[in-house]
């Protein structure tokens, strides 16, 4: 039964402090069961009062581990987190045509909750020109949402105009992430290609410990699409699974703390149209 077991890789930055980025990723697919890899595209020297430096990958190497990954594993998914910059972000486009490593999603990574910039601006074209109709899901926050589409966000209607916006630059199916707003509901638009659309809506955690939550949900996704789950329940399994790492919280460190990565799923997300 060689390769039997799903394997997925995360495309991103690496955090020290093991609350996002890499670490965080490969935590939510060891705790979904999926056997995770890593393509590391720059270094963070970070902990949870935020990102005190960081340092890019050399585009070589960054060839040299999809190399790599390609010549042994059948990875059945790919994530991409912190990119950086525009060489990088070409540097992973252009390894993401050559090699199949399965249904992609991107989660267009930009400040860190800190407020430390993980991606320069002059990226952002080139990641909505390049890298999104490369994508089978794109996962943005609020913020990053508005910053590709160059618009404010601050309504329900908004963010459905805003997945369908995301959805004309080519990737077919959008995840608007409503963790950013005040609601007293945590809820997230998802725009499938098909047309189908609903909200997935969870009680707002009040907590400071949300450090990398949009990775962790977007690992999930990831690690439910190398299992061969269809697309509709990955992602509702990511907010499932974000939202039991939230409330089921742990304590790490003296400012905004990580998740909990071996929290288990409850039955906590309302599907629902507004
Ligand atoms: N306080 C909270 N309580 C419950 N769910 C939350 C809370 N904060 C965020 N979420 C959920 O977590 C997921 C990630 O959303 P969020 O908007 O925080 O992503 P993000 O900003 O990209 O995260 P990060 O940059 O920390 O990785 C979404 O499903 C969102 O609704
Ligand atoms: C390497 C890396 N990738 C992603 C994030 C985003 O997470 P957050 O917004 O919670 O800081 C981060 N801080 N560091």
């Amino acid at each position: 039964m060689i390769n039997s077991t799903p394997q997925v890789v995360t495309i991103a930055g690496s955090d020290s402090g093991g609350g996002a980025g890499i670490q965080a990723d490969l935590k939510t697919f060891q705790a979904r069961q999926a056997f995770g890899m890593s393509i590391i595209v720059a270094l963070t020297a970070q902990n949870t009062y935020g990102v005190q430096s960081s340092l890019p990958i050399a585009s070589d190497f960054i060839d040299s581990q999809f190399n790599s990954l390609a010549e042994d594993f059948s990875i059945k998914a790919a994530k991409t987190g912190m990119l950086a910059d525009t060489e990088h972000v070409l540097t992973v486009v252009e390894n993401l045509k050559k090699v199949e490593f399965g249904p992609l999603i991107v989660d267009p990574v930009m400040v860190a909750k800190g407020g430390h910039q993980l991606l320069e601006y002059d990226a952002v074209q080139t990641i909505k020109e390049q890298l999104l109709p490369l994508a089978v899901v794109v996962t943005p926050n609020l913020p990053e949402a508005e910053i590709l589409l160059g618009k404010s966000i601050t309504t329900d209607r908004d963010m459905i105009e805003a997945a369908k916006s995301l959805q004309a630059l080519g990737t077919k199916n959008i995840v608007v992430k409503g963790g950013h707003s005040q609601n007293k509901e945590a809820s997230d638009f998802v725009l499938l290609e098909n047309g189908e659309s609903f909200w997935m809506s969870t009680p707002r955690i009040k907590t400071p410990n949300t450090h990398g939550t949009g990775d962790t949900f977007s690992a999930c996704i990831a690690a439910e699409l190398a299992k061969g789950t269809q697309l509709k329940e990955a992602i509702v399994t990511g907010k499932e699974f974000i939202q039991a790492a939230i409330s089921q919280e742990i304590f790490v460190g003296h400012g905004h703390g990580p998740t909990n990565h071996w929290a288990q799923i409850q039955n906590s997300v309302t599907i629902h149209e507004r």
